[in-house]
């Protein structure tokens, strides 16, 4: 059986998007993990199958590339603008995802998508730690160009204290007030990405502790988002991640 797919990018996170609504697709972690292969296979940083769901717009079903599954935040992104293009929604949505209900609107192709309100992230000595749907460990540093992401970031996200699932790993470099530069290890890709959107929705609001103030322009190597929040009885509300969704392009796979 032949399957029609299509490429997705947020900010350099990479995605091959199917409409699974007529379930023909199980949820196959070995063929997922062939798919996302970027020498034997298709090649992406995750999988998403939009679903049907009973009482919201669509399921957003994600797959990390190994396989494994979490929050996506450039992944939802990217579901809501292929769900506009599926004409599934108009500009707003509320959908599913592995952690619960989302929202997002769709402004001048910019998609804003609404995250949960959350606690302060934990402080520790050198680092901070969130879980907004992913698991993530903040590092401030001086220069993220010179991060060593790959290495310290496993040797952080195999550690005694992440075990059994593991941590995605963020390096935020403080431009000024209202910028910051991140880079992100990320669990299930095993790798560096060109962006994470949780990772960079929690190093903002890490940095609120340092002071930063909302908005907070974001630099990625895969391009530039914001993340928009207010402080509420020491906690967050209103979290929005905004940065553009793009349609790469498409193609069919035998399945
Ligand atoms: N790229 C994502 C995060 C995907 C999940 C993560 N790798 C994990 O397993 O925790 C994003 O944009 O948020």
């Amino acid at each position: 059986m032949s399957v029609d797919f299509y490429k997705y990018q947020g900010t350099g996170n990479d995605f091959i998007m199917i409409d699974n609504r007529d379930k023909a697709l199980s949820h196959e972690v070995e063929w997922i993990a062939q798919l996302c292969n970027r020498r034997t296979g298709i090649g992406a940083d995750g999988l998403i199958l939009i679903e049907n769901h009973d009482s919201l717009d669509f399921d957003m079903v994600y797959f990390n590339a190994d396989g494994s599954q979490s929050l996506c935040g450039n992944g939802s992104r990217c579901a809501v603008n292929f769900a506009r293009f599926l004409d599934i929604i108009g500009d707003e949505t509320r959908f599913n995802t592995i952690d619960g209900e989302y929202a997002a609107t769709i402004e001048d192709g910019i998609v804003h998508l609404c995250m949960k309100d959350q606690v302060a992230p934990e402080r520790f000595e050198d680092h901070y730690f969130l879980n907004n749907g992913s698991p993530h460990h903040i590092l401030f540093v001086e220069r993220a160009a010179d991060a060593p992401v790959k290495k310290q970031g496993a040797t952080i996200r195999y550690s005694e204290q992440y075990k059994p699932a593991g941590t995605n790993v963020n390096f935020v470099e403080i431009i000024n007030q209202h910028e910051v530069f991140v880079r992100t290890y990320e669990r299930g890709v095993e790798d560096e990405t060109l962006s994470c959107g949780t990772g960079i929705t929690a190093s903002c609001l890490a940095s609120a502790d340092k002071g930063l103030m909302s908005p907070i322009k974001v630099q990625s190597k895969g391009g530039e988002l914001q993340v928009q929040f207010k402080k509420n009885n020491g906690g967050f509300t209103d979290i929005k991640l905004i940065g553009p969704a793009v349609q790469v392009f498409k193609g069919s796979v035998e399945v």
